[in-house]
């Protein structure tokens, strides 16, 4: 395909996308029924309609339209490229920009719409990110970087930087924990890599391992991932305690390729029901790495940016509140409940914490921590809590 005909392709998914269809489901409905686009054209207009959505709210005004077409007109100028060679009317390019859309351009406004963050939400985006909010949304106009744990079961951060080289990937540590790489060249790699394949190394934000990292935890402890999801932290979890750690979900079907992950990684992971919690409880540790806005991981899921609501993100608080209270039942007297989130809105950090201690007078707050944008990897939140006469 033509660098125009993929701008086209990016237009059409990006009106679907517009109209309500979710993101991926967009991009695999296109490629199915264009079988003549190859895996770097599938790679390149991806990387557009992401772009896009990212920077969906001040793409807009560049490009004179809120629709697919005024989106890439305006990704193409913010990225300095060649917007009336692409937009040529050639082939399967899109046709050239009119006076009328020209016309329409302008600059986005400082503030929210520089940011890409919606007005409602922009208050509380500021009230979390200070005077670097708009600095912060910019950087959420860009891709996040692809960081990779060293699986300490495996290899050290050395052995897994070695081995990833010897697969053509360059990788560098990353600040944010001992685990922590980030991959410099060959991303589209890691995935197909020995590297990869033989459990040296997992994806994972280095923000989300570094909450895990801060988790006090001894040697042997009993650990619970209450929202285990994917795995990620479970495997992380693992890693740390060199023992079994259980995981639970509310939706067990999202830890169906864990076996197979703690497999590879060398992790010993066992699968708990809803119903075995109480049985196997009290634990040392409970994690809870609650479903939340995703507002720190927006840079890989941004249509999460623009579905959120006021209403949305006050329903999360309750299921947070409730997850909490819950998780608290099944620690130690002496053990650790941890509250995590992949989010930067105090709605969702402090505040649910806030309300929690204020409700359960016997816990207190130990340790919190947070990263952003800022700080290189995706926002997250930690609070660590421990029932009050407990070191
Ligand atoms: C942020 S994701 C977890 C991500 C995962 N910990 C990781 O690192 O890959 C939140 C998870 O919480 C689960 N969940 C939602 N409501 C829950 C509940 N009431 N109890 C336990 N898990 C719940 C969701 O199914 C989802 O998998």
């Amino acid at each position: 395909m033509t660098p125009g005909a993929r701008v086209q392709a990016a237009i059409e998914i990006l009106d679907e996308i517009l109209e309500g269809r979710p993101a991926e489901q967009a991009l695999t409905t296109w490629a199915r029924r264009s079988r003549f686009a190859g895996s770097k054209d599938r790679a390149a207009i991806r990387d557009h309609v992401f772009d896009a959505l990212r920077g969906r709210r001040s793409l807009a005004a560049l490009g004179g339209a809120a629709t697919g077409r005024g989106l890439m007109i305006g990704l193409v100028r913010a990225q300095g490229g060649d917007v009336d060679g692409l937009f040529s009317g050639v082939g399967h390019a899109p046709e050239p920009v009119t006076e009328a859309e020209r016309a329409k351009a302008r600059d986005p406004a400082p503030g929210a719409e520089a940011a890409d963050i919606p007005d409602w939400l922009w208050p509380r985006f500021q009230a979390a990110l200070g005077a670097r909010a708009e600095e912060a949304g910019r950087i959420m106009q860009t891709r996040a970087p692809l960081h990779l744990r060293a699986n300490l079961l495996r290899t050290d951060r050395a052995g897994a930087i070695a081995a990833l080289a010897a697969g053509g990937i360059k990788a560098v540590t990353h600040p944010a924990c001992e685990t922590a790489l980030e991959v410099t060249e060959g991303a589209r790699q890691v995935a197909r890599s020995q590297a990869y394949l033989d459990g040296l190394v997992e994806l994972q934000d280095a923000a989300s391992q570094a909450i895990v990292a801060r988790l006090p935890l001894q040697p042997g402890a009993r650990a619970l991932d209450y929202c285990a999801g994917g795995g990620g932290k479970t495997l992380a979890l693992a890693a740390r305690t060199e023992g079994e750690v259980l995981a639970h979900d509310a939706a067990p079907q999202r830890m169906r390729d864990l076996p197979e992950r703690a497999a590879r990684a060398g992790a010993k992971v066992r699968l708990l029901a809803t119903e075995g919690l109480d049985r196997e409880a009290p634990f040392d540790l409970v994690l809870t790495d609650v479903p939340c806005s995703g507002s720190g991981s927006w840079r890989r899921a941004p249509d999460g940016k623009w579905a959120l609501t006021p209403e949305r993100l006050a329903e999360l608080g309750h299921l947070q509140q409730a997850i909490l209270q819950r998780a608290a039942e099944l620690v130690a007297a002496d053990g650790v409940l941890a509250y995590a989130t992949c989010s930067m809105l105090h709605d969702e950090n402090g505040d649910v914490v806030a309300d929690f201690l204020a409700a359960h007078p016997d816990w207190r707050l130990s340790e919190e921590a947070h990263w952003t944008v800022l700080d290189g990897t995706d926002g997250f939140f930690l609070a660590v809590l421990t029932r009050v006469g407990v070191k």
